[in-house]
C-alpha cells in the first residue's frame, strides 16, 4: 500500500518513491587536512598529510589502508570528533567545526543504547532533537521496514545478533536525516555471511536515500563491492595513495553479491589493491627493522 508521508517531511517518503527521494545536496570538501599528534616524549605522529578531496552529493566512497594510515583519523575530523592541525572540511560551504547531525556516524559496536527497545533506539535523534512523536514515529516504523527490523522493534537491543544491532545502527543514523553517513568499520565484527547480507543493506540504502556515505573498512572486498571511489591510503604519513572509480557498488544493487565478486574485473581489482597494500605493510616491517637495528 501507498502511504503519503508528508507529515514527517519531504525527504522522508514511501518505499515506491524512496529513490533519491531523500537526497538533500551537499559537497563535502576536504582541503590540504594534516593531522599531527604530539607524544608526551617530545616526537609526533603525523597521522595525516595534505589530504585533499571533494566528496560529491549521493557518493558512496569506501577508504582502505593498512593500519596506522590514518582513515580513522580522516574519518573523525569530517565527523568532527577532531580537529585537524592544518586544513580545513567543510560541507556545503560551511566550516566543520564540531560533530553535528548533519553528518551521521555508524561505528564498528557498542554505540546502541542496549537497555531501550530497537524502536527507542531509532527514534532516539528526533526525540533528542524535540520533535513531537506524531512527526517522526511514521518515518521510524518505515526504517524500520527498510532495515528488515520492524518485528523485533519492541526488543531490547542486547536481545539481538550483532547483525541485527547493525542495521539498529543504520536506520537511527538514518532518523537523524544527515547529509553525510559515515561508517567506520561498520561490518567489520560480523560474521561473512552476515556481512554480506548487510553489505547488500549498505547498498540499497545508498541507492534508495541518495546519502553520501563514507566507509572504512580493512577488507580490500567490501571496499571494491562498497566503493563507488575507493580511495587506498598510505601510511607515514597518513595520505591519498591511489584512487579508483568502480562500477561494481552501482552493478551490486538489488544482486546476490557473489555475481559481483565472479566478474573477472573485481578479481583483477582486488590482486592489484592487495599487492599494492602488501608492498606497504612490508615497506613499514622494513622501516621498524631498520629503526630497532
Ligand atoms: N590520539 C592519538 N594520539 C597519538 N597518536 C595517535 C592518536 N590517534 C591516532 N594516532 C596515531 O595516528 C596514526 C593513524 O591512526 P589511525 O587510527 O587514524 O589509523 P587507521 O588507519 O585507522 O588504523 P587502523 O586501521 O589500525 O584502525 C597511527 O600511527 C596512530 O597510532
Amino acid at each position: 500500500m501507498t502511504r503519503a508521508r508528508t507529515d514527517v517531511g519531504p525527504r522522508f517518503l514511501n518505499a515506491d518513491t524512496l529513490k533519491g527521494a531523500w537526497c538533500r545536496m551537499s559537497k563535502l570538501s576536504i582541503n590540504n587536512l594534516s593531522m599531527r599528534f604530539d607524544l608526551p616524549n617530545g616526537s609526533f605522529v603525523q597521522a595525516l598529510k595534505d589530504v585533499s578531496l571533494d566528496i560529491e552529493s549521493g557518493e558512496l566512497m569506501s577508504v582502505l589502508g593498512p593500519s596506522g594510515c590514518g582513515k580513522t583519523t580522516f574519518l573523525n575530523i569530517l565527523a568532527g570528533f577532531l580537529s585537524p592541525t592544518e586544513g580545513s572540511v567543510t560541507l556545503n560551504d560551511n566550516a566543520v567545526i564540531g560533530p553535528s547531525a548533519e553528518r551521521g556516524m555508524v561505528f564498528q559496536q557498542g554505540a546502541l543504547f542496549e537497555w531501550m527497545s530497537v524502536r527507542d533506539n531509532v527514534s532516539f535523534g528526533p526525540r533528542m532533537a524535540g520533535r513531537k512523536k506524531k512527526d517522526y514515529m511514521d518515518n521510524v516504523n518505515h526504517l524500520l521496514d527498510v532495515v528488515g527490523l520492524q518485528d523485533f522493534k519492541d526488543k531490547s537491543v542486547y536481545e539481538l545478533s550483532g547483525g541485527m544491532q547493525q542495521r539498529v545502527a543504520l536506520a537511527r543514523c538514518l532518523a537523524n536525516d544527515p547529509d553525510v553517513i559515515l561508517m567506520d568499520e561498520p561490518l567489520g565484527a560480523l560474521d561473512a555471511l552476515t556481512r554480506e547480507k548487510m553489505q547488500g543493506l549498505v547498498l540499497k540504502l545508498w541507492k534508495e536515500t541518495g546519502k553520501t556515505i563514507i566507509l572504512i573498512t580493512h577488507s580490500v572486498e567490501e571496499a571494491l563491492l562498497l566503493g563507488q571511489r575507493l580511495l587506498v591510503m598510505a601510511p607515514r604519513p597518513g595520505r591519498i595513495h591511489k584512487e579508483y572509480r568502480l562500477p561494481f557498488a552501482a552493478a551490486g544493487v538489488g544482486k546476490d553479491l557473489r555475481t559481483v565478486k565472479r566478474d573477472p574485473e573485481f578479481a583483477e581489482k582486488r590482486e592489484e589493491i592487495l599487492s599494492m597494500i602488501w608492498d606497504m605493510e612490508e615497506e613499514i616491517m622494513g622501516r621498524t627493522e631498520e629503526a630497532k637495528a
